[in-house]
């Protein structure tokens, strides 16, 4: 039977986290080495002639999977028919730019991209985004879809989740697909907490089989944390191909579910669970099934973690203050 091919638009495609990305999803990485994509990139005008030349590329891998390519300099037209989107356009950080003014540059991006999910995307539509400020982008972009649930708006902490799990098994020997259940809460900032008090080893508690507190505190925390600034630190440039594989890994799993006696964690609009206030896009424990993601209940939270959560929960609220007074949201 051949399957319907799903639409995905990318935005930011001639980036370097869309050159990491595009590939893989036509290859099959995202959804499935059997479902059939069709890609919709989008990009502002000055980046439509690269985005061209990346189209060109993937043409040139005759990838069994790719039933087409369109570009885009309209989020109406990028958006249109889209049963995925990743967005991961966002305005960066220049020299001498305030919180507020970043705030604002990334809501005239992503305010008018969620009106165009809104009016234009297919009804089971999935967005992630990746662009920073990524939880509050998130946040703005969902407040403009009021038509689509508010659940289909997530935002990336997959990335930090994948930095946590590879420092656990550094520091313990562990081959990486022994360490399950580990938990990044907050924001996809240096303010997020990697949790591993619920985290096991080879089925052991992970907390236990390190025993030494002070190195979670002085020297996991931060490194996971602040990974994504010593990158640009070495490399002179953002994470790009550790983003775009966290990418395909928070889709793939979101829908194709998580493995048995295991969760992943996603910035998703939070209900209230663990304290942290409703509607805020926050990082939990998520377990996924049929295309949907449920926050793992009934963790006990220790007074080492509660005020690393509400620290960043507080950042949070924070932002989102800042965006509503803004009018974004
Ligand atoms: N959440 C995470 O874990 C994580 C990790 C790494 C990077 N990031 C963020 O991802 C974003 C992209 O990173 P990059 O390295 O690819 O940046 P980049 O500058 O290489 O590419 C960004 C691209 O977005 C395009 N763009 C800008 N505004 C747009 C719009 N309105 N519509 C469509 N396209 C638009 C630009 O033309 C550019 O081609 C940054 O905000 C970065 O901070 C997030
Ligand atoms: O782009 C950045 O500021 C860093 C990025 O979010 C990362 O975590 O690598």
């Amino acid at each position: 039977m051949t399957r319907t091919p799903v639409n995905v638009t990318v935005t930011g495609a001639a980036g370097q986290i869309g050159y990491a990305l595009l590939f893989r999803i036509a290859s099959g990485h995202l959804l499935g080495a059997d479902v059939p994509v069709k890609l919709r990139l989008l990009e502002i005008p000055q980046g439509m002639k690269a985005a061209e030349g990346t189209a060109m590329e993937l043409d040139d891998c005759a990838f069994p999977l790719l039933k087409g390519i369109d570009i885009f300099d309209d989020p109406n037209q990028g958006f249109d028919g889209a049963n995925v989107a990743l967005l991961v356009g966002a305005r960066p950080r220049t020299k001498g730019m305030e919180r507020g003014d970043l705030l604002s540059a990334n809501g005239g991006i992503f305010k008018p991209q969620g009106a165009a999910i809104n009016a234009h995307a297919a009804d089971d539509i999935k967005v992630l985004v990746v662009g920073n400020p990524a939880n509050t982008n998130a946040l703005i972009a969902q407040a403009a879809a009021p038509d689509v649930p508010a659940e289909r708006f997530t935002a990336m902490t997959r990335l930090d989740h994948n930095r946590a799990i590879s420092q656990l098994a550094k520091k313990t020997g562990a081959d990486l697909t022994e360490i399950k259940r580990l938990t990044i809460w907050g924001n996809h900032s240096a303010t997020q907490y990697p949790d591993i008090f619920h985290a096991e080893i080879a089925g052991k508690n992970a907390a236990e089989v390190v025993g030494d507190e002070q190195w979670l505190a002085d020297t996991f925390i931060p490194t996971v944390a602040k990974r994504g600034a010593a990158i640009i630190e070495a490399r002179g440039a953002s994470s790009a191909a550790s983003a775009a594989n966290a990418a395909i890994d928070h889709v793939h799993t979101w829908v194709n579910g998580t493995a048995a006696g295991d969760w992943t964690s996603m910035g998703i609009p939070s209900d209230g669970s663990y304290g942290v206030p409703e509607g805020l896009i926050s990082s939990f424990p998520v377990t996924c099934k049929d295309g949907k993601y449920e926050i793992v209940q009934g963790l006990d939270i220790n007074e080492f973690s509660r005020k690393r959560i509400d620290a960043s929960v507080a950042e949070l609220v924070e932002e989102r203050d800042a965006v509503r007074e803004l009018g974004l949201i």
